[in-house]
């Protein structure tokens, strides 16, 4: 049986501003996503039943609570699909980084399983169905750099430049339901008005609750800010700053490779799920 082998690429948010919250407690934001050359490979092969078997384990993630498996069994509900799916993950990405892991795994499944049981079903009801799956899904399902309003889903494509990256991955686990109900966070940042993000608005709303209450991340922001702008993606615990060429960046890592793990990756507007689901078509 012959396998279809994706990417699950990284994101970064570039910014991210609370503007406030709704009634349901989820938080208005807006943040600018940026995906990664990095991240991990799904394979994919159709089985004939309706099983839908993930063979590789993640640590501390149930098999049903795998995002990639409630992504392929949300399609086969969604549209009646009798074909089932074995599935493999190299995963390569940190886990509750804010480099959007399980999201992008997430979306990886939800395209690659629409091309492998010939659904057709449209990029706007995958990303709906991704959304129920996570609020960073639809930036993936995508494929393109974006603006992001409300959660997450209000997607307004973007492109900004595309640096090469240092990603610092600091060996703590943040939770984002723990920041999201910190009583100190910011969350009255004025709405922007202008597009793209004008200069300057590059701030990460979650950062000093992140700093404060885990000091690894202060440590990797302090260490990085040596050499260039650094900042929190997402909720953390992952820290980033942006070089003009990979050199430049190697060079850095390797500087901070006594105490830090990291990697070197290159920002990029079009993910490359999408450059790679566009090179079978
Ligand atoms: C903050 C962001 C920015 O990209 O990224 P990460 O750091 O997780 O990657 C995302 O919006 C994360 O979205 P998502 O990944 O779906 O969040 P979840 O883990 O499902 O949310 C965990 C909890 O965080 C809170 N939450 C999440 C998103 C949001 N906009 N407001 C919230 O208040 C809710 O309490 C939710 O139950
Ligand atoms: N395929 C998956 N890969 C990673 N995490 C997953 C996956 N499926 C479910 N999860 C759960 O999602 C949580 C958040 O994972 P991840 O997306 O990597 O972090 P973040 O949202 O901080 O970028 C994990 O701690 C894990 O419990």
């Amino acid at each position: 049986m012959s396998r279809l082998t994706l990417p699950a690429p990284a994101k970064l948010n570039l910014m991210l501003h609370i503007l406030g919250r709704r009634a349901d407690g989820y938080h208005l934001l807006e943040t600018l996503f940026q995906f990664l050359d990095y991240g991990d490979e799904l394979s994919f092969a159709v089985r004939d039943d309706s099983e839908i078997r993930l063979h590789s384990t993640v640590e501390g993630v149930p098999h049903d609570s795998n995002l990639i498996v409630k992504a392929a069994r949300k399609l086969q509900a969604l549209t009646g699909c009798t074909q089932g799916a074995d599935i493999w993950l190299k995963k390569v990405l940190p886990m509750g980084g804010g480099i959007g892991g399980g999201s992008s795994d997430a979306a990886t499944t939800l395209l690659g399983l629409n091309h492998l049981w010939k659904l057709q079903c449209s990029e706007d009801q995958l990303a709906e169905l991704g959304l129920s799956l996570g609020a960073d899904v639809p930036v993936f399902v995508r494929g393109h750099a974006a603006f992001a309003e409300g959660v997450g889903e209000i997607l307004t494509p973007a492109d900004p430049e595309e640096p090469w990256y240092v990603v610092l991955v600091p060996q703590v686990f943040v939770s984002t339901a723990e920041i999201f109900s910190h009583p100190q966070l910011t969350r009255d940042s004025l709405p922007l008005k202008m597009r793209p993000v004008p200069k300057g608005n590059s701030r990460n709303d979650c950062q000093l609750v992140v700093e404060q209450s885990y000091p690894e991340v202060r440590n990797s922001l302090n260490l990085l800010s040596k050499f260039t702008e650094a900042r929190l993606t997402g909720t953390g615990s992952c820290v980033f700053g942006a070089f003009p060429s990979k050199a430049e960046a190697d060079k850095v890592l390797a500087l901070l490779a006594d105490t830090q793990s990291g990697f070197v990756a290159k920002g990029s507007n079009v993910s490359m799920l999408h450059r790679k689901l566009q090179s079978l078509l």
